[in-house]
């Protein structure tokens, strides 16, 4: 990312932050989607035989495209934001930068530390008025409403610890203490660079795309990731470490956006295999358990423009959501055999045993 892109992404942060908590399109209800509050968004309602729990589904075969679709809203969202900031400098540069602009991953995998900046209280930008220091919006949401509305988030719910106490997000809390340094000797202990390796072993899109038992999926790292962040205390989680409240956290999506990579990198390798019909053994707030999932099954609560919802078909091909990654270099004229290749090469110098 330029230094031009990093100020516009923090300041269209700091917007969607700032976005009343009211409005469909504020930081509160886009992470509100994932878990908590347990309400309709946009529109979509709860079905009454579905569990009373987010619409994201986990040890679920849309685990995958669901989270790829969840990016793309919060990528379409700040983008505008990036868009009318860029227009406040009166510079090329700036709206080349606006332009360009997509949201940025922490590779967990490879870098097993989470990246300085999303512990920094405050952080230098350029902002059309010239260089300041702000608060920065990679350290935690800072509820608007608190003490939060009790009815939506109740207190003293099973697995929840003490949430609904803070009026910030926080990660492994230690009275109520974010502790930064014990998560990040935590993650160097976790194996993910080979629990993410030995995915790139599998050939069947199902085994990829959801398992929280072992290391043949994506969600299993992941999962270990928002565990860490959480820190492991079951009395007292952070926030990442709790489905219900985890995408509040401003660094959930740059462990969101990882996964995506992964998955990305994956189907460049294996681009005949697809999701096939699955039992949904979790159920979401739309969905009940025990349904049929298919790569038609609706992706709620995301619709397209023209009304239809998103569903994993949808979320297939990266092209037609207008992004990729450094190492899928699909605007080449290049073949899908010789694709598949190079990013086969990139994984295994990136995530392989070293020699
Ligand atoms: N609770 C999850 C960890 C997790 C938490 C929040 C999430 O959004 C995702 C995963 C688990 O059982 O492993």
């Amino acid at each position: 990312m330029t230094h031009d892109g990093r100020s516009l992404y923090l300041q269209a942060l700091i917007a969607l932050q700032q976005t009343s908590e009211d409005e469909l399109l504020s930081w509160f209800q886009i992470a509100g989607i994932h878990g908590r509050p347990f309400i309709p968004w946009d529109g979509i309602e709860w079905n009454p035989s579905a569990p009373e729990v987010g619409y994201c589904p986990h040890s679920s075969v849309l685990f995958t495209s669901w989270h790829r679709i969840y990016l793309a809203l919060l990528e379409q969202v700040l983008s505008s934001h990036a868009q009318h900031l860029a227009k406040t400098y009166n510079s090329t540069t700036y709206q080349i930068a606006a332009d360009n602009f997509r949201i940025p991953y922490w590779d967990y995998a490879l870098t097993p530390s989470m990246p300085d900046i999303v512990d920094y209280p405050q952080v230098l930008i350029n902002t059309s008025s010239g260089p300041m220091n702000v608060s920065n919006p990679l350290l935690h949401y800072r509820f608007q409403q608190f003490p939060l509305n009790e009815t939506l988030f109740p207190a003293g719910e099973s697995g929840e610890g003490c949430l609904t106490t803070y009026n910030t997000t926080v990660r492994f809390p230690v009275n109520g203490v974010s502790n930064c340094d014990s998560i990040n000797a935590n993650l160097q202990g976790s194996n993910l660079k080979a629990n993410t390796y030995s995915v790139f072993q599998t050939r069947d899109y199902n085994t990829m795309a959801t398992g929280t038992t072992s290391n043949s999926a994506f969600e299993y790292a992941h999962n270990q990731v928002h565990h860490t962040i959480g820190g492991f205390n079951t009395m007292d989680p952070g926030h990442m470490g709790v489905f219900a409240y985890a995408a509040f956290d401003p660094i959930f999506f740059l462990v969101h956006a990882n996964a995506d990579r992964l998955f990305a990198l994956w189907q460049a390798m294996n681009p005949t295999s697809f999701l096939t019909p699955d039992i949904d053994s979790t159920g979401t707030f739309t969905n009940v358990v025990g349904g049929n999932l298919t790569v038609d099954s609706p992706l709620t609560p995301f619709t397209m423009v023209n009304g239809s919802a998103w569903t994993s078909t949808g979320a297939r091909d990266l092209v037609g959501l207008g992004y990729s990654y450094p190492e899928i270099m699909d605007w080449l004229p290049i073949s899908k055999d010789d694709l598949a290749k190079n990013v086969t090469a990139a994984v295994e110098w990136m995530y392989g045993p070293s020699t």
